[in-house]
């Protein structure tokens, strides 16, 4: 498929050109203004079940790092807030930036934060398959979540720790039975608003859920994160993958709300 990265050469400034939608109307990610997120009484909370989840592999897709789900039936799902069906897990992945430089995708009021994780969730109830889902308007609903400096993480080495394996584009290991509850802060208040999948291919079918509260986790476990390559085994050429992520693009008049 279409070549895209980061860089200078194929980075989100140029990406527009093999995916005109770059330059659409509910483009992700925003940067999110609190003041200007009204608080909606008609945002119940979210709802995950995350239970019974079945993590199958982490890989090394040449863009992030992905924890990919079994998502044959509804054992994990999303629901409440926006969300009018579940919406089952799929895989999530990280942002991050490089070495004292921030890099979450979201950001607030101009802030942004080290790494932002993605619970990627489909609409397995209008859509028989994920990549239908991915097309539609309301296909896909992404749970945003800012990872901040501090203390270690006490249960993200478990992913950290498995990082060696998935060092070369294109690698895959076995990962089962992570349950991602544990990346969760202990509040779930958040902001939704409508927007797209932050990289190619960019399609318009995203409802964002962004949680308020930040997880913590050390210098030391996101520096692990940066030992992993955006090249292959067999490239002579290795570049670190790092500041995998899209700068904030224009709201188009769309409205942020917030959860009570
Ligand atoms: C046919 O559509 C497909 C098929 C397979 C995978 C994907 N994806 C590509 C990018 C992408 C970016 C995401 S982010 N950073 O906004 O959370 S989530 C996501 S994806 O849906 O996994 C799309
Ligand atoms: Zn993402």
């Amino acid at each position: 498929g279409n070549q895209w990265g980061y860089g200078k050469e194929d980075g989100p400034s140029i990406w527009h050109k093999n995916f005109p939608v770059a330059e659409g109307d509910r483009q992700s990610p925003i940067d999110i203004i609190p003041k200007e997120a009204p608080r909606d009484p008609n945002l119940g909370p979210i709802v995950l079940n995350y239970d019974q989840c079945t993590s199958l592999n982490i890989t090394n897709n040449g863009h992030s790092v992905v924890v990919e789900f079994d998502d044959t039936d509804d054992r994990s799902v999303i629901q409440g807030g926006p969300l009018g069906n579940p919406y089952r897990l799929k895989q999530f992945h990280f942002h991050w930036g490089g070495k004292g430089c921030h890099g979450s995708e979201h950001t607030v009021e101009g802030m942004s934060y080290a790494s932002e994780l993605h619970l990627v969730h489909w609409n397995a109830v209008k859509y028989k398959s994920f990549g239908q889902a991915a097309e539609a308007p309301d296909g896909l609903a992404v749970l945003g979540i800012f990872l901040d400096t501090g203390d270690d993480h006490r249960w993200l080495h478990m992913i950290t720790d498995a990082l060696y394996m998935v060092k070369f584009k294109a690698s895959v290991t076995d990962f089962k039975g992570f349950n991602p509850k544990c990346l969760l802060p202990s509040s779930l208040h958040y902001w939704t608003y409508l927007g797209s999948l932050t990289t190619p291919p960019l399609h318009e079918s995203v409802i964002w859920i962004v949680l308020k509260e930040p997880i913590i986790v050390s210098e030391k476990q996101l520096g692990k994160f940066r030992t992993l390559l955006f090249s292959g085994e067999e490239e002579d050429q290795r570049m670190r993958m790092e500041n995998n992520f899209r700068p904030p693009q224009p709201l188009k008049g769309r409205e942020v709300r917030s959860s009570n």
